[in-house]
This record gives structure tokens, C-alpha cells and sequence, in this order.
């Protein structure tokens, strides 16, 4: 079978081809606009001024038009007394009569018997605006390539222009698809809680980065999945703007239909671009106009956007560069920083992978790390410091390798300090009180031992352990004992936590025991190893005789107790072991088991690490205090 059009291509073949099929497009945009319609054009001639500005020679104060040599050494003391006919009476702004060279203010003046008295000596053209003082008849006022700004739009009409040449706003359209999207208002009100809804949120994030690049979108009513529907929008929408965007469809689905649609309105440039997310991505000619599919995942969309559809409206304003670095631009990449992996990432061989990285420094080793990479995720592309495109080439890439980062906010790594541990929600309220004090916070939950590991790696500045030694029945000594290697670390009890059973609201399967657990009808949600409530869990059900091989569920691991208990919420489960905060936190109900010390633990030499010094600090916070004490489940230390 013939190749109708190319398939699985590299961003930059697919670049290729967007670009070429759009050459000489931006000759189309160009146009006349009247001067205040053209505010933020750009111009695509230099303009010159057809008047002076001011036209004639005009008094800049209001005061009397005289003969400057008239007032040749005139003080308060000495002044000049000049005849009627020898001064005349000047507005600001009037025009100077021939005769006269200069204008005296009027508080430099007197008036005495029908004489002026002048205490003020002048040099001719004082206080005179002369012609053509701000613009001269035929000068260059503004040039090719910069923008109409509301100071030029006044000056244009003051030069006696009405009109500009510009290049007019690029007219963009994009279409939600979707049977399973609702709109903004449906989404808030609730209107819909039916299980596979989706909220149409990618045009919040297209018309949001539209705006922050300069450009403009507008937005069409969310279609459902019906091709004759979006085939009258893509038509419409191509007889009426300059680009297209189709959201979702384009995968491989029983209700993705736009590769049709396009196949039968024009002809399709590419289907489907080597790089995750973003892969099934594609782009096609109608009536002479770029229409492209963004993949329907918020960072699929996103990914898109900023690698062609960027480069294209770039590319629309006469603009031209290296694709990268059209891309850094449309991210906002402040810097770029060499970075070496906290943690080794896997990626698929021959694609090359977008991902949304942390970074922080710990001693003189900087490192970076990837938040959760899946498609769909939104959090992780809101609080990601920047951005690493791996190469197709990269697979295995282990702990270490080095890694660019495309930053798109500013981080202040001197006062950021990297916290490894055990997950809790009340650490997590630190956040806050730490930036309001100038440092800042970042953290990854690994679980107890997890983050004593990477303490002793030198990979965080402090961890967080909560670790049970079933042998003495203490916490913590054995394991900071073990992994500090007779480094010094210091540690700090932070407060006493109440862990438990965490069940449904209500107990609707009346669980109180770890026996109970092994009911036919019972889920747990167990935490990963290495967790201090993992160590837990697995110390008490070997206290009370409990086989885990008798728990269903006891191999499902959830890295932190918001999850479990969300997990238990959502009805996934009906039971896992943590703290009572995040049973309440969502309404859950709770069993007591025990009490645990939480530690944070950190090595001496960072005690003064200014993010450290912060955290000490808020650790104090009577605003966090309270929360915690709001939080429940939590006691002090006396
Ligand atoms: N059998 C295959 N399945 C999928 C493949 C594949 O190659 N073979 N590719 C996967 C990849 S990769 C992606 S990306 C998605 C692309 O999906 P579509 O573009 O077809 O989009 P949908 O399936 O309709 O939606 C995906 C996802 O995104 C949500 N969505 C859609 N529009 C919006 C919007 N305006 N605002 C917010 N969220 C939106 C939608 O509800 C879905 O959850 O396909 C994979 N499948
Ligand atoms: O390639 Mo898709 O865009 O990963 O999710």
C-alpha cells in the first residue's frame, strides 16, 4: 500500500514539514489598519512623519511674547520696562507672533501703567517650542518591526498619519472534541459526577499561553464525537481563521475521528511525531490553512503546543530559528541548567520524552528529578521547576546522568533545601511558613528508610524517620546508627503521631482488628517497604499472628497516606494502615493502634543551611502549629 503521508516522524521532520507547507505564509497577514486598531501589530515599513510636530513655533508657558533683547539685564532688583506694542499676551501652547523671538513667564512680570515690567532677563527662543521641536516633516518615527504601542499611536496622529502597514494578529481557532468533555460551568456546578467526565480544561492552558505569547484564540463549543460535526467546524473554522487546533481524537479509538475528517477536507502533512506525550499528534492542509490535532491529554496538548504550534505562529510573524530554541521561548526558559538525575528514569527507545523536573542542590551537586510523567497529569507540569527533553536515544538512564533542564521559573538554590522521608501531611504545611521566611522547600516521599538512604548518599539536605527496631522496641537510634556511618547528624522530634486503621466512614465492614483483615470481602491498600508504616504494619501483624499473605491487597503499595487513604475513600479499598490526618482529612473513620515518634534528621554541616535555619523556624510557627492541632492525631513533645 502506498505511504498516503509520512507516519511516527521526529519533531524535527515534522517541523520540517509544518514550516515548509506555511513558507511565505506571513506575506498574507500584512494589511493597512487604522492606528488604534493596530495597537501590538508589529510594522512592516518604516513610517515618516507627513507633518511637524508642532507646526508652527508655540509658546511652552503662558507669560508674554517679547523681543529677548529687550530684557537684556533685567533683574528683580534692575528691571527692563517695555512700552504696549513691545509684548503681547501668550496662552501655553499659542502661537508666537513673527516679531517676537522668546516668551516671559508671567510670574517673572508686572504690569505698571500700561508697561511691562520684566525682572527676568531672556536668550532668544526661551520658552519657545519651535517648529518641528518633537517631529520633523519627513523623519523616520518608527521603523520597521517594532510594535504599535499606545505612544506611537498618539504621535502617529500627531505626525498626521491615519493609517499603518502591520502585520494583523494571527486568527486562531481551536475545537474541543469530545463526548466525555463538559464544559467550565457543568464541571463547577457538579452538574455532572458521572464517572468519565472530563472537565475541558486544555483551552483554559491554550488561550492562557495564546495570551502570554502575544496571540490570540477563540475558542469553538466542545463537539461531541460525531465526524460530520467537525467537519462543518474544520471548514467553517478554516474559511474563517488563519489556524486550526482540534483537540483529542487522534488516537486509535473507536470515537477518534479526525484523521477522517482531515483525510476528507484537505490533505494530512504528518501523522504522528516520535515523542511522548504528544505521539499521535498531526497536522494537515485545508483550504490553504494549517489545521493541527492536539492529542487530547493536558500535557499531550501542552507538548504540542509548545514544539509546533509555537514555532508556527513564530514562523507567522516573519520569525525564523532553530526549533529548540523557538521552543525554550515558548516555554519562558529562563536558564538552562546541567543537572545529574536524583533518581534513574526509564524511557522508550527511538522517542524522545518531555519531562517535568525538579531540581535542587545538595553540597556542589546539583540534581534534578522527574514528577510523575503520565499525560494526563496537570500537578506535575504546575509545580515542575522546568522542563528535559531526553533524547530518542536515551533509555536506561540511570541515577546520575546528566540531564539539561529548561528552567521556567526562577529557583533560588541556595536557600532550597531537599527533604527526603517519610511522607506527611503536616511536613507538607511547612511549605508556607518556609517560604514566608525566604527559603524554600522541596521534597520527595521515599518512606522512612528511603530517606535515611538517600541522607547518607548525600542526596538531601534532611530526612524524615518514623522506623520501629522490633528487637529493642525503640525508634529511629538503630537505622540513623546505621546509615550516618559516624557522620554527625542531628535530630529533631518533631511531634508523636497516632497511626491506626483507616476504614470507611461508618466501618461499614466492622474492621477492628488485623484479624479482620483477612476477610474474603476485605481490600487493603498496603504502603511500599521501607515506609516507617510499612515497618509497622508488618511488626504488628507479626505480633498479633496475622499471615500478610492472607491480606488481599497487601501487595498493592501506595507511596504516601494520602494516597492509601484515598484509596479507602474512592472505595479501591477498604482498609489501610496511617496517620489519623488523613483519615479525617477525608472523612475516613480510625482505629487507634499506637503512637509514634516522627524525627526529622539532619546532618550538622547543613544546620545552618539558611533553608534549614527556616524550617527550625517555622517549626515554632503558631499558624502551623495550629493546623496540625487542627489536623488531629498529632501530640508535642514536652
Ligand atoms: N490504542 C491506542 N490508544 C491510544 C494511543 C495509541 O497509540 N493507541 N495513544 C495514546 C496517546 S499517546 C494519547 S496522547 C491519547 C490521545 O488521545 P486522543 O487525542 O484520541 O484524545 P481522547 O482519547 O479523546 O482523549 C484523551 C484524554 O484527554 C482528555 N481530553 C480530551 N480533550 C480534552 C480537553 N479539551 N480538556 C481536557 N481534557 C481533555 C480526554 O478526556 C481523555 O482523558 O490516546 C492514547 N490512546
Ligand atoms: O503520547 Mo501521549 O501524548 O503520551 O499521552
Amino acid at each position: 500500500m502506498a505511504v498516503k503521508f509520512p507516519e511516527h516522524i521526529t519533531l524535527d521532520e515534522a517541523w520540517g514539514i509544518l514550516s515548509l507547507a506555511f513558507e511565505g505564509y506571513s506575506e498574507k497577514f500584512k494589511t493597512k489598519l487604522e492606528i488604534s486598531a493596530a495597537l501590538g501589530d508589529i510594522l512592516t515599513e518604516d513610517i515618516s512623519a507627513s507633518r511637524n510636530v508642532p507646526h508652527y513655533a508655540a509658546s511652552a508657558v503662558d507669560g508674554y511674547a517679547l523681543r529677548a533683547s529687550d530684557t537684556a539685564g533685567a533683574t528683580p532688583a534692575t528691571p527692563a520696562r517695555l512700552p504696549e506694542g513691545r509684548w503681547q499676551w501668550m496662552n501655553t501652547g499659542a502661537a508666537l507672533p513673527d516679531w517676537a523671538d522668546a516668551v516671559l513667564m508671567v510670574e517673572d512680570s508686572s504690569q505698571e501703567e500700561g508697561e511691562l515690567v520684566v525682572y527676568r532677563s531672556l536668550t532668544p527662543s526661551a520658552n519657545v517650542r519651535p517648529l518641528g521641536e518633537d517631529v520633523m516633516a519627513g523623519q523616520i518615527i518608527a521603523r520597521e518591526g517594532e510594535p504599535v504601542t499606545p505612544a506611537r499611536i498618539s504621535l502617529f496622529l500627531c505626525a498626521g498619519i491615519d493609517e499603518v502597514p502591520v502585520k494583523r494578529r494571527v486568527r486562531s481557532l481551536f475545537i474541543p472534541t469530545g463526548d466525555e468533555i463538559i464544559s467550565r460551568e457543568k464541571w463547577l456546578a457538579q452538574e455532572s459526577q458521572r464517572s468519565g467526565t472530563v472537565a475541558e480544561s486544555n483551552s483554559l492552558f491554550i488561550a492562557a499561553s495564546f495570551k502570554r505569547w502575544g496571540f490570540e484564540v477563540d475558542v469553538a463549543p466542545i463537539l461531541p464525537d460525531v465526524p460530520q460535526i467537525l467537519r462543518e467546524y474544520v471548514e467553517k473554522g478554516t474559511a474563517e481563521y488563519d489556524l486550526v487546533l482540534v483537540g483529542a481524537g487522534s488516537a486509535k479509538g473507536r470515537r477518534d475521528h479526525t484523521i477522517e475528517v482531515f483525510e476528507e477536507l484537505g490533505e494530512v502533512l504528518f501523522r504522528g511525531v516520535r515523542m511522548k506525550p504528544g505521539r499521535p499528534a498531526m497536522a494537515a492542509v485545508i483550504a490553504g490553512k494549517p489545521v493541527i490535532c492536539l492529542p487530547g491529554f493536558p500535557m499531550s496538548t501542552a507538548v504540542v503546543l509548545w514544539s509546533l504550534v509555537y514555532p508556527l505562529l513564530r514562523q507567522f510573524a516573519g520569525e525564523s530559528g532553530d526549533l529548540r530554541q523557538l521552543v525554550r521561548e515558548s516555554l519562558g526558559v529562563k536558564d538552562i541548567m546541567e543537572t545529574r538525575l536524583l533518581v534513574r528514569h526509564s524511557s522508550s527507545a527511538g522517542i524522545e520524552e518531555w519531562l517535568r523536573m525538579k531540581v535542587a542542590r545538595v553540597g556542589d551537586r546539583l540534581y534534578s528529578w522527574a514528577l510523575t510523567s503520565g499525560a494526563s497529569v496537570l500537578w506535575a507540569l504546575a509545580e515542575s521547576d522546568g522542563i528535559a527533553m531526553l533524547p530518542a536515544s536515551a533509555l536506561e538512564c540511570e541515577r546520575d546522568t546528566r540531564v539539561d533542564v529548561w528552567m521556567t521559573r526562577g529557583v533560588d538554590l541556595d536557600r532550597r533545601v531537599l527533604f527526603q522521608g517519610s511522607d506527611d501531611p503536616a511536613i507538607q504545611l511547612l511549605v508556607t511558613p518556609i517560604r514566608r521566611r525566604g527559603a524554600d522547600f522541596a521534597s520527595r516521599a521515599v518512606g522512612s528508610m528511603g530517606g535515611l538512604a538517600a541522607l547518607s548518599r548525600g542526596e538531601c539536605h534532611l530526612a524524615a524517620a518514623h522506623l520501629l527496631d522490633e528487637d529493642t522496641g525503640s525508634y529511629n537510634d538503630v537505622f540513623i546508627e546505621r546509615f550516618s556511618k559516624g557522620q554527625k547528624w542531628a535530630r529533631i522530634l518533631v511531634f508523636y503521631r497516632t497511626q491506626g486503621i483507616i476504614v470507611q466512614s461508618g466501618n461499614p465492614k466492622g474492621i477492628n482488628s488485623f484479624h479482620d483483615l483477612c476477610a474474603k470481602d476485605i481490600v487493603f491498600s498496603n504502603r511500599q517497604p521501607g515506609a516507617g508504616t510499612r515497618v509497622l504494619f508488618d511488626h504488628l501483624l507479626k505480633e498479633e499472628g496475622v499471615a500478610p499473605e492472607k491480606i488481599k491487597g497487601y501487595a498493592q503499595i501506595c507511596t504516601t497516606h494520602m494516597e492509601a487513604a484515598n484509596r479507602v475513600y474512592t472505595g479501591l479499598a477498604d482498609a489501610t494502615l496511617g496517620i489519623k490526618s488523613a483519615a479525617d482529612a477525608l472523612g475516613l473513620d480510625f482505629i487507634p493502634i499506637t503512637e509514634e515518634p516522627y524525627e526529622l534528621v539532619v546532618p550538622e554541616e547543613y544546620l545552618e543551611h539558611p533553608g534549614i535555619r527556616a524550617l527550625r523556624a517555622s517549626l515554632e510557627d503558631a499558624e502551623w502549629r495550629r493546623k496540625v492541632e487542627e489536623m488531629g492525631g498529632y501530640r508535642w513533645p514536652n
